[in-house]
């Protein structure tokens, strides 16, 4: 199943319902703190205390369910509380109750001597568990929970976080003046954009299997168009949905190749590039095709760099501008061979009438880099975007981003979500903005976000393989049907998990990567 990401007011829309169907809060919190207490357990570095933070508000709540759990599986458990029991909502009370019963030791943390007592308990906890505060965090930290935060991450000791670490705003990733340092999140119910947003990275940790806490699925989908994402305005699409990509969603989409199957089954990507002092692009955007099982690539490159782009390409197969008929006029005919085009890389930006004509066919169209900075630079172009027939995908880095959307990278990068939404509404394509955890979006404001990747990526040329990989995606689609979303997303993730690997430092270098893990998926199937 998806991993759902959901805002702060989505997440509470969809508790809120799941109790008006029946649920109880008491309920939510004890399956959220079993879901702890597993997590707790494996991720233990020894056998020892357990130190459980609590606040105010019911991710204290889920806190005081996992205390009780570790009690029973025979775990010494200390609860310091920041509220005191008699301030605390009466559903985690009670909780707090029946863990005392179980004999999880309660303190409170509530004034300069009783913090002395918090230092004490840190020192000789083996983990941490963070259940101060959660999706509800509204104000700066101050007092005793800003206190506390900090003792904490001065303790040294590994943490778990309940839902998000506690400080960090669930939408933005803001720190809200200070966080905890997670050495693990475990979301409840749903991911919350806050792990990837702002800092949130910095402050989150190994992020964990969802907690399941009996909401059901049906329910979480309904949240997003009953309660607007923050980062939708009036020049976004709405956001439709919203899922996170794990391994096992980028695995499904590189499926077992069939014995029977031939170079055509795969399709045939054209990769339109190369200009004066770039010719190294538009072959690694074949050879990104071709990592990633495209049956054949031709590259068509202007007739100056042609003997530059064809000497040492072996597979690809290489086409100077004038060796054949260009003309817009002409291009449906021309591209008829192709499953997928893909525009852009080092092309220079004289191209407009051959990106005209390539806009005008129907062919599954990957725009990047060039391609996109002459459209930024012209209504006419960014009309027959919007007008095409075809499936288009745009790869923007935060720079092309800004271009297309006549603001500042700072503006980009400030709200990427709001960014991308923005840019599926104004050129009714897909959209794959590029940079630290890339976010795709559909046409219809379906969001896919991206964990996997590494700043190893920052080097030139990884963004030509990447837009390579997708042309073999579009091109496989085109011969075999299937989720264009889901493809697409698992070209950006494989991209992202090669990345991440060492022992390359070359853009070709990380192709084959691409192509060994690749190979080893398909295999697995
Ligand atoms: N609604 C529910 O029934 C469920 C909630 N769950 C958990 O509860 C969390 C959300 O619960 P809440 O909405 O109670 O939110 P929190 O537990 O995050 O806490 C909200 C409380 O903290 C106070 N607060 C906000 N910012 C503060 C600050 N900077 N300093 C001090 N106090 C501050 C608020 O005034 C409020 O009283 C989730 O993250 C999740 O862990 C889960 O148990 C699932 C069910
Ligand atoms: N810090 C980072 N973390 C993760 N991925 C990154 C990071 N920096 C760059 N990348 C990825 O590397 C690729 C760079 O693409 P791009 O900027 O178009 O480079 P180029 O034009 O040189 O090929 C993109 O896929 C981007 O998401
Ligand atoms: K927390």
């Amino acid at each position: 199943m998806s991993v759902r990401i959901l805002s702060a007011a989505q997440m509470r829309w969809a508790d809120a319902a799941a109790m008006a169907a029946g649920m109880t809060g008491f309920d939510l919190m004890d399956r959220a703190g079993k879901a702890v207490t597993d997590a707790v357990l494996e991720h233990m570095p020894d056998f020892g205390r357990v130190v459980i933070v609590t606040g105010s508000g019911n991710n204290g709540g889920d806190g005081f369910a996992a205390a009780r759990y570790l009690r029973q599986r025979g775990v010494p458990v200390t609860l310091v509380m920041l509220t005191p029991l008699d301030q605390l909502p009466e559903n985690v009370r009670l909780h707090a109750q029946l863990a005392r019963d179980v004999g999880a030791k309660l303190r409170e943390a509530v004034c300069d001597v009783s913090f002395t007592e918090l230092n004490r308990w840190l020192a000789r906890a083996v983990i941490v568990v963070d259940a101060i505060l959660g999706s509800g965090v509204n104000r700066v930290l101050a007092g005793r929970v800003a206190e506390a935060v900090a003792q904490i991450n001065l303790s040294g000791r590994p943490v778990l976080s309940i839902d998000i670490a506690s400080g960090l705003n669930a939408d933005t990733g803001q720190v809200m003046g200070d966080a905890i340092h997670a050495g693990y999140t475990l979301p409840v119910a749903a991911c919350k954009w806050g792990y990837w947003m702002g800092h949130g990275p910095e402050y989150s940790g190994t992020l964990l299997p969802v907690a399941c806490i009996g909401i059901e699925d049906a329910l979480l989908c309904r949240a997003w168009s009953a309660v607007a994402d923050p980062s939708a305005c009036e020049y976004t699409v709405p956001l439709n949905s919203a899922n996170f990509i794990d391994v096992e969603a980028m695995e499904r989409g590189w499926p077992r190749r069939s014995r029977l199957s031939h170079k055509g089954s795969f399709g045939h990507v054209w990769v339109f590039g190369g200009s004066p002092g770039f010719t190294g692009a538009p072959k690694l955007a074949a050879l990104g095709a071709l990592a990633s099982g495209a049956g054949l690539v031709s590259v068509v490159c202007p007739d100056e760099v042609w003997p530059v782009v064809a000497a040492g390409s072996l597979e690809a197969m290489v086409h100077s501008h004038s060796s054949r008929c260009w003309q817009s006029d002409e291009a449906e005919e021309v591209v008829a061979q192709a499953d997928a085009v893909v525009a852009g890389p080092g092309w220079g930006i004289g191209q407009q009438s051959l990106l005209t004509g390539l806009l005008a066919t129907s062919r599954p169209l990957l725009l990047d880099a060039d391609a996109l900075n002459m459209i930024a630079a012209d209504a006419r172009l960014q009309a027959s975007v919007r007008e095409r027939s075809g499936v288009t995908v745009l790869t923007p880095h935060p720079g092309e981003a800004a271009r297309m959307l006549g603001c500042s990278v700072d503006e980009v990068q400030a709200d990427r979500k709001r960014s991308v939404l923005k840019l599926a509404r104004c050129y009714a394509s897909w959209v794959v903005l590029k940079g630290h955890e890339t976010l795709i979006s559909s046409p219809a404001g379906d969001l896919t976000l991206n964990p996997f990747g590494s700043p190893q990526l920052a080097v030139a040329g990884s963004g030509d393989v990447l837009a390579g990989m997708l042309g073999r995606q579009l091109a496989f689609w085109r011969r075999q049907g299937g989720d264009i979303g889901s493809m697409i997303a698992a070209a950006v993730a494989l991209h992202g998990s090669a990345g991440e690997r060492s022992g390359w430092y070359l853009a070709s270098e990380l192709a084959g990567v691409v192509a060994s893990m690749r190979q080893s998926i398909e295999k697995r199937h």
